[in-house]
């Protein structure tokens, strides 16, 4: 069996002592790109703030391959994030290089050429000197792209990463993350379109408050499961 970069042992995780998803069990291989769906308030979120750290789970393990445990990077859900703070473009995406470069020193050269080539794989060049509050919801998608791109992390959690864009800039996102993971890096992605799930991910875990399956998107994506994660989660799924 090949080794986990992340395994998820019983895994219960939940807000103020109550659970949001419960039970679950499985492993993200090295280098494997996987969609996380499931009905609205099925864990997603929550089981990607477990993986991060942010959130203790509240029964099981979450352990991470202990040589890639400060190697987690995140494109958090865009509601998360306060647009009101005064920020360039250029200055959010630099912050994806922290890693390298430490918060509060001043970068090279090869930093800002690196920054320069985020914002060009994603289109927003001349965006560079924008505040990120004037961004559209697609533009600031883009934007949080491009500071994924400047992390050297391996692995890599997007939180709804095309909630905000149109059909032909999710292609082009899509294609970034895709060369991403033929680098090697391992992807998780939390999605709404099980279309695009079953066009580009291999990998499939379906969520309803529990894991209702985890294995080969084809596996998983089935009438009889889609039908199950319904009626375990009460809301509109698509
Ligand atoms: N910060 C929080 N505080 C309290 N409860 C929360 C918090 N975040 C999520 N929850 C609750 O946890 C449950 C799961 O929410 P979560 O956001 O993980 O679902 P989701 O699958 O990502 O949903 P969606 O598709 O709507 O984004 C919901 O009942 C939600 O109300």
């Amino acid at each position: 069996m090949t080794h986990a970069v992340i395994e998820l042992d019983q895994v219960s995780l939940g807000w103020r002592g109550r659970v949001a998803v419960r039970d679950v069990s499985g492993r993200f291989a090295p280098g494997s790109l996987t969609a996380i769906v499931g009905p609205n308030g099925a864990g997603k979120s929550t089981l990607i703030k477990g993986v991060m750290g942010l959130i203790a789970p509240l029964r099981g393990y979450i352990r991470l391959a202990p040589h890639l445990r400060n190697s987690v990077a995140c494109l958090p859900q865009v509601g998360d994030l306060d647009r009101s703070f005064p920020i360039s473009v250029y200055d959010l995406v630099g912050m994806g290089g922290w890693s390298r470069t430490g918060a509060w020193r001043g970068l090279d050269d090869s930093e800002h050429a690196r920054i320069e080539q985020a914002l060009e794989a994603v289109g927003l060049a001349d965006f560079s000197r924008r505040g990120i509050g004037t961004l559209s919801g697609g533009q600031l998608q883009r934007a949080l792209f491009a500071r994924l791109l400047m992390s050297d992390a391996d692995i890599l959690l997007l939180d709804e990463p095309f909630a905000a864009v149109d059909q032909a800039t999710t292609e082009e996102l899509m294609q970034l993350l895709c060369r991403l993971n033929e680098q090697g890096r391992t992807i998780a992605v939390v999605l709404h379109d099980l279309e695009l799930a079953r066009q580009y991910f291999p990998q499939t875990l379906l969520l309803a408050g529990q894991a209702v399956a985890w294995g080969e998107t084809a596996n998983v994506l089935t009438p009889e499961n889609l039908h199950l994660a319904r009626h375990l989660c009460a809301g509109d799924f698509l």
